[in-house]
């Protein structure tokens, strides 16, 4: 899914539990980035080898290998891209592949890099197709060919660049070329958080938007977050505004439950549109098979709404599968809204999910 394909629909737009950043995040969420590595939550993995890559380079007196990063929204490539700049002590450039439509676009960026910089190309899979060739080669002989003149006439100059860290970010992996993926030293996945490692987070935001919560109050979030910081943040500020308002200020079990039912997101991260696409499918379809265009009319969106913005999180939480005679619901999915499956239908094909 691309950012485009969220955000041309309303119902995305609107989404308290969108992975993608709205205005208001963007506004806070360089309050809340973690500064260090140490600060980062969660990732063990990627935080122990991304810790010895850096210092392995720090130690060489060299720049850092470039590093690639995958992972869907909101699970922390900007801050880590922040974090590797911090952590080597270069300054950072943050752009995006749609911004790089020309090679030319790139070859002003590279050659005003200063020396050791970190440059962050996010959403790298959707850069041109003479942009991501120029890269190839400022990545492994920190060096481009510029391109002067048209036609026969044309020359090639070429211009050497200091040495930098590219980090690439993308939501899709499997859609960069090997060749470019190939010349990333380190590359990195990032995974979903568990709910244990979004309460930190909560925490953590918390004492910083000073906000008092509890243990409980923060566990309760962070079961509604999905996996995700950038939600688990969202979530944070929802709550905040209801407790400054309804409870004195004060966040705990009951104060954080009652806010995202006003907010419509349930004890397992679901908003109304996700409820909606399984009570159709429940309700209307006997819980399946039934054709993706069909359940989109039932719900009223437009069918890549259903598709792109909803599915995706009920196939990973176990409540909806994509077959090939159409979508299906699981057990799971009659369990969570408390219904019970129709004996003769399609009760007995979930069986088999
Ligand atoms: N591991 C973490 N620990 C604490 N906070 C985090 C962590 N990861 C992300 N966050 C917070 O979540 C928010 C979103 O993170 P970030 O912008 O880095 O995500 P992203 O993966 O780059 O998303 P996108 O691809 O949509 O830009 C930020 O406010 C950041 O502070």
């Amino acid at each position: 899914m691309n950012r485009d394909d969220e955000t041309t629909t309303h119902s995305a737009d609107a989404r308290l539990v969108a992975p993608l950043a709205d205005g208001e995040d963007s506004a806070v969420e360089a309050a809340l980035r973690p500064k260090s590595l140490d600060e980062f939550v969660g990732q063990e993995r990627v935080r122990q080898q991304l810790d010895l890559v850096l210092r392995a380079a720090r130690q060489r007196g060299a720049t850092a290998d470039h590093v690639l990063l995958s992972g869907a929204p909101g699970l922390g490539k900007t801050t880590l891209s922040m974090i590797i700049a911090s952590e080597m002590n270069a300054p950072i450039r943050i752009t995006s592949g749609p911004a790089i439509q020309h090679a030319g676009d790139l070859a002003a960026i590279l050659s005003s890099l200063q020396e050791g910089e970190v440059l962050f190309l996010d959403e790298i899979h959707r850069m041109s197709r003479p942009a991501e060739e120029m890269l190839y080669m400022a990545m492994e002989d920190f060096r481009v060919d510029v391109i002067v003149g048209k036609g026969p006439g044309a020359t090639a100059i070429p211009l050497e660049l200091p040495p930098f860290t590219l980090v690439g970010a993308t939501t899709r992996a499997g859609l960069l070329p090997p060749p470019l993926r190939d010349r990333f030293g380190f590359t990195a996945h990032m995974e979903f958080y568990e709910p244990s490692e979004l309460e930190r987070v909560i925490h953590r935001s918390a004492q910083l938007l000073d906000v008092e919560i509890d243990t409980d109050g923060a566990a309760e979030i962070a079961g509604r977050s999905r996996g995700t910081p950038r939600i688990a943040n969202r979530l944070l500020r929802r709550v905040r505004d209801y407790a400054q308002v309804e409870a004195d200020g004060w966040v705990d079990r009951e104060v954080a439950a009652a806010a995202l039912k006003v907010y419509e997101v349930d004890d397992r991260g679901l908003d109304r549109l996700d409820r909606a696409v399984l009570q159709a499918l429940l309700k209307l379809f006997g819980g399946g098979p039934v054709g993706l265009s069909t359940l989109a009319v039932a719900v009223g969106e437009e069918r890549e709404t259903v598709e792109e913005v909803a599915e995706p999180f009920l196939v990973r939480e176990g409540l909806l599968a994509r077959t090939p005679r159409g979508r299906v619901a699981t057990p799971a999915a009659w369990a969570h809204l408390g219904l019970v499956p129709p004996p003769a239908s399609g009760g007995g094909q979930q069986a088999a999910f």
